[in-house]
């Protein structure tokens, strides 16, 4: 049939199965094409224009689209059928199909009974077989249940992004392989990652990760091999302003049929606050708040360490506790008033702390009392090196707004293993050297007892 020109009785023969459109006069057309495309319209609803738009063709499914006998519309011009508004909407598609490209497009019909259906529109040129452009066959099949699915899906996608960007948390979406594929306006905000920047990248190499190696990798790379389906894991970042946050990052892992991971969603709270006050109530355990040197529970956490440490060396060891009680303290309170007395207790914590070494540990347990902890290559000179600095510190006058302080300070010293027992005894025997240092006069050093 290729090659073959179509007479007019072979239009006939065809227009006869679209009875209302073949009576009437007919053109002959000529093109083999035009038939080979016709042929494969079945269920379309189609026509068939000159160049100057002049119907040349319709099939029964045009015709009663207009509620006439198809021949009433041959020769009749596509502009007139369908009126001004609707030929300016498909004169772009015409002027393209025009050009001999073959123009496919979605427009909502109004059928016959009224309803609007999406149908898709296709425009195919008609060649002659001289390859002269004819006219133009157009066709169009009703998409309505797609389209709608379409509108939906669309629709659905839209409002997803929404929630996503709305979220008081930062979603970001990464595919098998951890690239990113998708972050949300929080995510971009707090990352600094964008999509066109950053999509084929993997999530643990963009900037902002602060523990990229770390559980996180971890956490995803079971979310990758389907090892797990969700889980949960705690990250710190920066933004890009440099400032540190930390995020609790709630993953889970899409899978295809197979049971292969496609995709991984991370949503990631932001629980900065939660950490840093979290951290200050550890702090608050740990520190003495007026004069930031660790607490008493503290030191008997550090003291009982030591003891273990040495205690647990082959190479043995000695750890010394100077427990201090201020001298005449009471005074200051009483004579400045209690805050000239914090600040005293300030400046004591300020002098020890650059009276010992680096290793040693400086304590406040409470009132006007501290204790030195030496766990450190510790020697009895260095017990005396030490002992002789700190009562150095107390030399100089506090220089108070009031005017100068001058203060002593008594000293109780437990040297294990000299001195055996519990953390409890050894801080025991050394507060009750620092007693026998009182009664022998203030100002005084005295060790504790070794036991016979
Ligand atoms: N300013 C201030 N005073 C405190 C604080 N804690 C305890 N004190 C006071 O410190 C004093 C400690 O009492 P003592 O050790 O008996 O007083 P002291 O004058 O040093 O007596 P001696 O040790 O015998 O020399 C008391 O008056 C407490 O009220 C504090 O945090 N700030």
């Amino acid at each position: 049939m290729v090659g073959t020109p179509l007479s007019r009785e072979g239009l006939c023969t065809m227009i006869l199965f679209d009875a209302e459109a073949c009576d009437g006069p007919l053109p002959v057309l000529t093109d083999s094409a035009l038939l080979a495309v016709l042929g494969q319209l079945q269920g379309a609803t189609v026509a068939v224009v000159d160049r100057g738009l002049r119907v040349v063709y319709v099939n029964a499914s045009f015709a009663r689209w207009f509620g006439v006998p198809g021949h009433e519309l041959i020769g009749r011009r596509l502009p007139d059928l369908y009126g001004a508004v609707a030929a300016a909407a498909f004169r772009p598609h015409l002027e393209r199909a025009f050009t001999g490209e073959k123009v496919t497009y979605q427009r909502l019909v109004q059928e016959p009974g009224g309803r609007s259906v999406w149908h898709t529109i296709s425009l195919v040129p008609w060649f002659s077989e001289r390859g002269e452009l004819q006219g133009l066959i157009s066709s169009a099949l009703p998409v309505h249940e797609l389209q709608s699915t379409n509108e939906a899906l669309r629709d659905a996608h839209q409002r997803l992004r929404a929630h996503m960007d709305n979220s008081p948390l930062a979603v970001v979406e990464m595919d098998a392989d951890l690239a990113l594929v998708h972050v949300s306006s929080r995510g971009q905000q707090w990352f600094g990652w964008r999509v066109e920047q950053h999509a084929g990248r993997s999530v643990l190499d963009l900037p902002g990760l602060e523990t990229p190696a770390g559980p996180l990798a971890e956490a995803l790379r079971r979310l990758q091999a389907g090892q797990e389906l969700q889980n949960r894991v705690e990250a710190t970042h920066r933004h890009p302003d440099g400032s540190l946050f930390h995020g609790v990052w709630f993953n889970s892992a899409l899978l295809d049929a197979q049971g292969r991971t496609v995709s991984i969603m991370a949503q990631i709270e932001d629980v900065t606050e939660l950490v840093e006050s979290t951290q200050r109530l550890r702090d608050l355990a740990r520190f003495d708040t007026l004069t930031g040197l660790i607490n008493r529970g503290a030191l008997m956490a550090q003291v009982d360490q030591s003891l273990s440490r040495v205690r647990g060396s082959p190479q043995g060891g000695q750890v010394a506790l100077l427990f201090l009680d201020l001298d005449g303290f009471k005074l200051v309170n009483d004579l400045h008033g209690h805050r000239a007395g914090d600040e005293v207790l300030q400046w004591v914590a300020r002098r020890l702390a650059s009276a010992v070494r680096q290793t040693d540990t400086v304590a406040r347990l409470g009132g006007d009392e501290f204790v030195v902890l030496l766990d450190n290559a510790v020697s009895d000179a260095v017990v005396q090196q030490v002992l002789s600095r700190i009562l150095a510190a107390f030399d100089d006058p506090f220089v108070l707004p009031q005017g100068p302080v001058r203060l002593g300070v008594s000293v109780g010293v437990a040297v294990y293993p000299q001195v055996e027992g519990t953390v409890d005894e050894l801080v025991g025997c050394a507060d009750q050297a620092m007693y026998e240092a009182k009664r022998a006069g203030k100002g005084m050093v005295r060790y504790a007892e070794v036991a016979a």
